[in-house]
């Protein structure tokens, strides 16, 4: 076992269970795209992440194929299966593509939201009970191949026990009404409905998650505050901060490739 993967690298929180630390990878991808050179390369980002010592790789590959695109999601499944301790995160709408890729590689865990096909970021969790037909089904069928799901939801206690009636095995929480609360006057009051809805969640015996615009300076906060958090899935503000507090290292590189032109 690779040690960087060890219990003992995990985030403790403060009842005792670990936080899983799953990097979204899609924006590795966005940028990808922008040329047909292949790089960054979205393989070798999740490679660097999972020796880092993250616990997960998670995907939102969205029908437009903006970012994630079908070849990535299953070249990552096939890397994942050399991580035997990490999880792999599919993420999007199961009446979209999501189904396709639970059925072909059955993934750890998937992450149902309910994205429309051109949404430009999610944005709210599923409607329950209003949802509750067209996700039983669905849910069942991932279950019966072995993977784990997780609703995408707003973070309202009363929401939870009709996840748990659906026989979803987590929640993951929607962050981002936190972190744009994060260091206002509201954050208090913000932050005291996902602890309500986390202590709601695990009443239900539900495992709990949470993702969308974490980021360094607000995941401490949270992560104290919001009892039970298994995983959280981060990727814009990683992303972003991977290239920032690379700059330097990088810049030296080319500066080398520049003065050794002009060696003797
Ligand atoms: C469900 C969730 O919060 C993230 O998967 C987020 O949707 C990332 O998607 P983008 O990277 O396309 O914004
Ligand atoms: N599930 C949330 C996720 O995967 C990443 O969201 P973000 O950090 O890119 O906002």
């Amino acid at each position: 076992m690779n040690p960087l993967l060890a219990p003992e690298a995990s985030a403790v929180h403060s009842h005792g269970q670990r936080c899983a630390l799953s990097v979204n990878v899609n924006k590795v991808a966005l940028l990808r795209n922008t040329r047909h050179l292949g790089i960054p390369g979205v393989l070798r980002a999740a490679e660097a992440c999972l020796l880092a010592g993250a616990q997960g790789i998670t995907v939102h590959p969205r029908p437009d194929e903006r970012h994630i695109r079908p070849a990535d999601v299953r070249e990552l499944a096939a890397l994942m299966k050399q991580w035997p301790h990490a999880e792999y995160n599919i993420e999007g709408n199961p009446t979209q593509n999501l189904m396709d890729y639970v059925r072909e590689l059955r993934p750890h865990q998937v992450t149902f939201v309910p994205d429309s096909e051109d949404q430009f970021t999610s944005d709210h969790g599923w409607n329950l009970p209003a949802d509750r037909e067209r996700l039983a089904p669905l849910i069942a069928e991932c279950q019966s191949l072995g993977v784990r799901v997780s609703l995408f939801m707003d973070p309202l206690p009363e929401a939870m026990a009709h996840v748990a009636a659906l026989g979803a095995e987590r929640i993951e929480l929607y962050t981002e009404t936190f972190a744009s609360a994060f260091g206002t006057a509201r954050e208090a009051e913000v932050l005291a409905g996902f602890t309500r809805t986390a202590e709601a969640a695990l009443a239900q015996g539900l495992g709990i998650n949470a993702g969308h615009d974490l980021n360094r300076d607000n995941l401490s906060l949270f992560l104290r505050a919001v009892p039970g958090v298994r995983e959280v899935s981060i990727g814009h503000a990683l992303i972003a901060d991977a290239l920032e507090l690379g700059y330097t290292e990088t810049v030296r590189e080319y500066l080398r490739s520049i003065q050794r032109a002009y060696a003797a």
